[in-house]
């Protein structure tokens, strides 16, 4: 099995993470706090409030985690690809696999990165919407001092399975939008190339930047829920399943709700599959 796929899914998704990263914190709290009139606002009491470390606050585990939960998604579409094409990634521009089996690939890396990531995204959601300032002496401190603790926490007050709070939610929200991802990338990518030919790297960052709105724009609203579910039994209410949380935001504050964050999620997809596919596609190349 091909591991360099695996290695350059896992580098490009760290400089794809730190570079989103402000973006997603300000829109995790939009999601889940009911206390911002939108993102200039968060923006402006989240710095004013707790500096620039504000929006960098959760980051440490999901760039230890990018590790496993991108060489995941990559590494298994790329061979499942091989799978149903008998292609590897360097034959495939010669023989281009159909979009049904590059979306098939994208679904099966989608669902099996879900399962590595749901418990980091769990404890970055979490410390994410920790609104403290960072420890200031008098002032209580925050519930979770850090992401080992905030691990160990969940797993003292909520059991083992606390730790997959909302892993359903994430595996719908990523099956199918991964699928769409990769698919989006690849058609953009073919568009403008000549056949056969590789894509230029100003492609590559056009088609992996709209390759990442497109699956947000379409995974925003189970991202919602998600991250609605991964709070609950903290501060928030607790929620029946999935269901549940779906029609009970929808009925406190109607079906907008399912499109909160999605400006932001946009915003922040560009840049960073832009910069993922980028790397990923030069890093395969340069090892030939
Ligand atoms: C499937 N879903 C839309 C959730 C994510 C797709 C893009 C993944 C990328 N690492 C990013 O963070 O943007």
């Amino acid at each position: 099995m091909p591991v360099e796929e695996f290695v350059a899914g896992w580098i490009s998704g760290a400089l794809g993470l730190v570079l989103g990263h402000p973006f997603d914190t300000v829109k995790v709290r939009l999601q889940t706090q009911n206390t911002y009139r939108g993102i200039v606002d968060c923006m402006v009491k989240t710095y004013r409030h707790e500096s620039l470390l504000g929006f960098f606050k959760g980051m440490s585990f999901p760039i230890a985690s990018i590790a496993v939960v991108n060489s995941v998604l990559f590494g298994v579409y790329s061979n499942t690809l091989l799978v149903l094409t008998a292609t590897s990634h360097q034959e495939r521009r010669a023989q281009p696999p159909s979009y049904t089996h590059v979306f098939i690939a994208g679904c099966t890396g989608g669902f099996l990165q879900a399962y590595c990531l749901a418990p980091f995204d769990l404890i970055k959601v979490r410390l994410q919407n920790q609104t403290e300032p960072r420890a200031q002496p008098g002032s209580p401190p925050p519930q979770y001092r850090g992401p080992v603790h905030c691990a160990a926490s969940i797993f003292q007050e909520e059991g083992p399975r606390g730790l997959f709070r909302g892993a359903w939610a994430l595996t719908l929200r990523d099956t199918p939008t991964l699928g769409i991802y990769f698919a989006t990338y690849e058609w953009l990518c073919r568009q403008s190339t000549p056949d056969g030919q590789n894509p230029s790297s100003a492609t590559v960052l056009v088609a992996g930047g709209f390759a990442g709105i497109t699956s947000w724009v379409t995974a925003t609203p189970l991202d919602v829920i998600k991250s609605r579910m991964q709070m609950a039994g903290l501060k928030q209410r607790e929620y029946q399943g999935m269901l549940d949380c779906m029609v009970s935001s929808a009925r406190q504050e109607g079906l907008g709700v399912f499109f909160r964050g999605l400006t932001i999620n946009s915003a922040r997809a560009f840049p960073v599959n832009a910069v993922t596919f980028l790397s990923y596609e030069y890093l395969l190349h340069s090892w030939g």
